[in-house]
Parts: C-alpha cells; sequence; structure tokens
C-alpha cells in the first residue's frame, strides 16, 4: 500500500491510515490519521469501545499494526513489518496498566528514566516532579504504601521527568477526586506548554477534554469523526454523532424554508437563520441541535413551556421544558429564577449558529 509523503517530517507525531486488530477479530481502528503539531496537546474523545486506548498502544508500541504508519519525531516507529520497542520511542506514558517498579520507592520510580542524568540534576528533578504531583514529602514510600489516586500521580511525574518530546496519557487523572483533577489537569497542561512537550490524551471527561486540549479527536467505531478546537467541536459539530456526544443538547424537528431568497428554519420556538452549518435544502424537515444555553428564561418573552424536569447545580438550574409541539427542550437558567415544575415559564431562542441535519442523515 503507498502512502502519502510526509506532511509535517518535523511533527512530533503522526499516524497514517492506522489500522489494528486483536488477533483474528475484526478491526478496531480503521484507517485512522492524524498529525499533532510541536507542543500540541490532542485529545481522543468518545465512546466507550471505540479504540481511544488501542490507537494510544499503537503509538507507544504495544500493539502491532494491521496496516497504516506511525512516524515519531519524524522516525518510524511502527509499521506492519517494522516496530521500534516502546523504551526506544523517546514517549513519556501514563497508561493504567502500566505499573510502577514495585520494588521502587517514589523517588526511584520518578528518576527511573535519569539513569544518565547527573546525579545533582537527577535529585533537583525527582524534587520538581514530587512537588508537581503533590507528593513532596512521600518520595522513600513504596508503590503498595500509596492509593491509587497517589499511584496515578507518580506514573504521571515519571513519565514527564524525562523531558520527552512526546507524552501519551490514558485516562490520567481518572482515580483523582475532582478539586485534584481539576488542580492537575490545569498544571499539567502548564508544564507541557512550558516544556515544549506534544501530547495525547484519552480522556471519557469532555470537561478534561475541553480543559486540557488544544484538539480534540472526537472517535467513532475507530475512526475519527472530527478533529476539531473543542470551542469549534461545540459549536460547530460536522456531524449528527458529533452534535449528539459532544456537549448537552437535544434535536428538535424543523422545516427549511425559502422566506424572500434567504434560507430560514422553523421549528416550534419561531424561525432560524440557516446559516452554513445548517445542513438541507427548502422543503427538507431536518433535525435542529439546540444547547442549553440557545434557550432562555425570559419572562417577557410571548412563548411559553411547562417545566418537566429541574436539576440544581448550584449557580444554575438545568431545566427540562415541554414546548406546546410536544418536544422537549433544555435550558440553563441562574438558580434564582427557582420554578415548580409544571409550571410554564416565558422562553425565547438565542442561537448563535444553527446546526441542523436532514432527518435520517447518519
Ligand atoms: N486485548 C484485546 N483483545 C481483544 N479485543 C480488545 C482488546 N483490547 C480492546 N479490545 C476491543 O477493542 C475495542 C476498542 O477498545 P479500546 O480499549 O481501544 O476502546 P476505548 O475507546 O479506549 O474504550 P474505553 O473508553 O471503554 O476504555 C473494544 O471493542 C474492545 O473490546
Amino acid at each position: 500500500m503507498s502512502l502519502s509523503p510526509l506532511a509535517d517530517a518535523g511533527a512530533p507525531l503522526q499516524v497514517q491510515r492506522l489500522t489494528v486488530a486483536y488477533g483474528l477479530n475484526a478491526p478496531v481502528v480503521r484507517e485512522l490519521s492524524f498529525e499533532l503539531r510541536v507542543n500540541e496537546i490532542a485529545c481522543l474523545l468518545g465512546p466507550s469501545g471505540c479504540g481511544k486506548t488501542t490507537v494510544l498502544r499503537a503509538v507507544a508500541g504495544f500493539v502491532p499494526l494491521l496496516d497504516g504508519r506511525i512516524v515519531v519525531g519524524g522516525r518510524e516507529a511502527s509499521s506492519p513489518t517494522h516496530a521500534e520497542p516502546p523504551e526506544r520511542r523517546g514517549v513519556g506514558v501514563v497508561f493504567q496498566d502500566y505499573a510502577l517498579f514495585p520494588h521502587l520507592s517514589v523517588a526511584d520510580n520518578i528518576a527511573f528514566g535519569l539513569r544518565r542524568w547527573d546525579a545533582r540534576e537527577r535529585e533537583r528533578r525527582v524534587g520538581e516532579m514530587l512537588q508537581l504531583v503533590g507528593l513532596q514529602g512521600m518520595a522513600r514510600r513504596y508503590p503498595h504504601e500509596l492509593s491509587g489516586g497517589q499511584q496515578q500521580r507518580v506514573a504521571l511525574g515519571r513519565a514527564l521527568a524525562p523531558q520527552p518530546a512526546l507524552v501519551l496519557m490514558d485516562e490520567p487523572f481518572s482515580n483523582l477526586d475532582v478539586d485534584l483533577r481539576e488542580r492537575l489537569s490545569g498544571e499539567v497542561r502548564e508544564i507541557l506548554k512550558a516544556s515544549g512537550t506534544s501530547a495525547v490524551l484519552v480522556t471519557h471527561d469532555q470537561h478534561e477534554a475541553f480543559a486540557m486540549a488544544d484538539v480534540i479527536g472526537l472517535m467513532h467505531e475507530g475512526r475519527i469523526d472530527q478533529w476539531d478546537a473543542p470551542y469549534q467541536l461545540y459549536h460547530y459539530p460536522s456531524s449528527r454523532f458529533a452534535a449528539d456526544f459532544v456537549g448537552a443538547g437535544v434535536f428538535v424537528r424543523g422545516l427549511v424554508r425559502d422566506i424572500a431568497g434567504e434560507r430560514r428554519i422553523s421549528i416550534a420556538l419561531g424561525d432560524l437563520d440557516a446559516g452554513a452549518l445548517a445542513h438541507g435544502t427548502p422543503g427538507q424537515v431536518v433535525d435542529v441541535l439546540l444547547r442549553p444555553d440557545d434557550v432562555l428564561h425570559d419572562d417577557a418573552a410571548p412563548m411559553t413551556a411547562a417545566v418537566v424536569r429541574k436539576l440544581f447545580r448550584g449557580a444554575e438550574f438545568l431545566y427540562t421544558l415541554r414546548l406546546d409541539s410536544g418536544e422537549e427542550v433544555l435550558s440553563l437558567v441562574p438558580s434564582h429564577h427557582n420554578h415548580a415544575i409544571g409550571e410554564r415559564i416565558g422562553v425565547r431562542l438565542e442561537v448563535d449558529q444553527v446546526v441542523a441535519f436532514p432527518v435520517g442523515a447518519g
């Protein structure tokens, strides 16, 4: 099979038409391609079983390729006929099943990749890493004396210590409590940015992906559905799958119309301007995406809807509202607007970019 020439030989990672299968089973990753820029943090996001971890394992050198090619730092690391051993790829990994060395202390685990460093530099770097992952005072403990979350932080320190050009992280913060998770993900992002390191992260958590990533690869059934900045992915989903999977929202029915030469979409809440992201031609029935922040509560609005569910989130309520059409929409409302279930409240739309897909489109 012929592969396209490298688009950017200086890219820290190029994944070209990657195809991976376990044993004789059907491939779980199919012809998947992406390229990472220097100092870019990418996140693979997608439903369980879509192949995120498999991509990361292939890049790390833990699973063979059925087809395609992986190039790390301009050097071919994997092809169907060749595989550099994981430890020679110059890649730092934080995987859940990539255990710490049980016979080494926390400090020695972190120092593992620094064997060739000058002793004083090594000690300084280990101290820096211990501080980064919040494990000062635990340097002499052994892995079995740590909680799962603490072990994960040691693994993070171990991966980052040798300052690799590329770091791979599989759910690196999943065992941590929310506060630590937020602090650490912000700090790790800063460290990666400051040190010029590129990273690929796998997570289930969209908020973590939004907070950490420059670019998100949304995966679906072994392929990348959309490769985009978090903001773009949320506001400009290019497929129905992306619109559905990323962020909260519902689809309501709409009819595309031509009104005085302008393409508009009529939905139960009124007429919308059909911009470039609203697929569909006049006369076509479409599903229109409405995010909770598109539906505003406004006492002065002529249109009302009934509260059917409410979720208190502290600063705001997430209301589920039933329109007269019978359709339900979500609305994010500041929490001093405390309305009872069954009450009718005024609503209006504020949609910047209408996202719509013809009914029945995949
Ligand atoms: N060692 C294995 N042998 C056989 N099949 C496997 C193996 N590891 C993963 N799979 C299968 O490959 C597919 C992709 O798995 P993978 O772990 O890459 O998905 P994922 O997107 O990371 O999922 P999750 O978010 O649940 O961790 C799944 O259908 C899974 O059952």
